[in-house]
């Protein structure tokens, strides 16, 4: 596919209208477009992974979708609901829900005390550690699963700052999972893991993928993990949408292979 990505929403396989719909999104910063220009949908339901050389604009176009950072341009609608100006919170409770790059578990509270804690702000209640609700209430009940869904069953009564990094990331799905959003954006959530973790992980996200069907947006780096997982591949390089289209086509588009300047993809 071809920068025609940058200024059209491109076509996808899904059904039903956009969950998500992004339309000139910009962001300026000191004179510097960080962000430039980027339409694109995104159906119910989808997979699409964002990929692209260090610096691309990856990770400020996921701070722009969740409300971190202001859009000087665009606008960018959830479920049909103009979203452009809301905050971060407000966000969260349209549905929109992330993970960042760097891990952002509370390690001295308890792999169970953590994703609870999510829980009850979906359920509307507090989101203070000290104000932690009873075992057995609707809570507790999200957090036993939403665990289970990670594969972290066994691992409620640890302390979250001594699992694994693997296992953190595991534990950081698992609290998105609580809140229970619609649109899932994963910044990364394979750095820093061990070989032997990225496929457990890898089978987690399908898995939150395919049988929930949430609709996720992915950054990641490994073109081989995002193979078997993404429906489309946005391709972002110097702030601008260079590609959006089936993995396959993705990686035999020249335009995409130059960005690349003879980097693994
Ligand atoms: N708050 C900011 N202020 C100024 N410049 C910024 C800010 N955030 C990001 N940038 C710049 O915007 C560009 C895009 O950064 P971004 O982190 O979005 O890229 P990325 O594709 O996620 O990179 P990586 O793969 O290395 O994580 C970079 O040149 C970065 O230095």
């Amino acid at each position: 596919m071809s920068t025609s990505a940058t200024t059209a929403p491109a076509t996808h396989p899904a059904e039903g209208a956009p969950v998500l719909q992004v339309r000139g999104l910009s962001c300026a910063i000191g004179g510097a477009v960080i962000v430039d220009d980027v339409t694109f949908d995104v159906a119910p339901g989808e997979f699409v992974a964002v990929i692209g050389p260090n610096g691309a604009g990856k990770t400020s176009l996921f701070n722009l979708l969740s409300g971190l950072l202001p859009a000087t341009g665009g606008s960018v609608t959830l479920s049909g609901a103009d979203i452009t100006g809301a905050s971060p919170s407000a966000r969260a409770r349209r549905g929109l829900g992330r993970t960042f790059q760097a891990s952002s578990v509370f390690a001295g509270l308890s792999v169970r005390e953590n994703v609870r804690l999510a829980a009850q702000a979906r359920l509307g209640g507090s989101m203070r550690p000290w104000q932690l609700v009873r075992p057995g209430d609707a809570a507790q009940e999200i957090a036993s699963r939403s665990l289970a869904r990670v594969g972290l069953a066994g691992r409620g009564d640890d302390l979250a700052g001594a699992l694994s990094h693997g296992d953190k990331r595991k534990l950081e799905l698992a609290i998105l999972l609580a809140t229970d959003p619609a649109v899932v954006l994963l910044d990364e959530p394979m750095a820093g893991v061990s070989i032997e973790d990225v496929a457990g992980l890898t089978e987690v996200i399908a898995s939150v993928h395919r049988e929930e069907g949430k609709t996720v947006l992915m950054v990641e780096h490994h073109m081989d993990v995002l193979l078997g997982l993404a429906d489309r591949v946005a391709v972002m390089h110097h702030g601008k949408l260079l590609a959006l289209d089936t993995p396959e086509r993705v990686t035999g588009d020249p335009a995409v292979q130059q960005a690349y300047l003879g980097e693994a993809l």
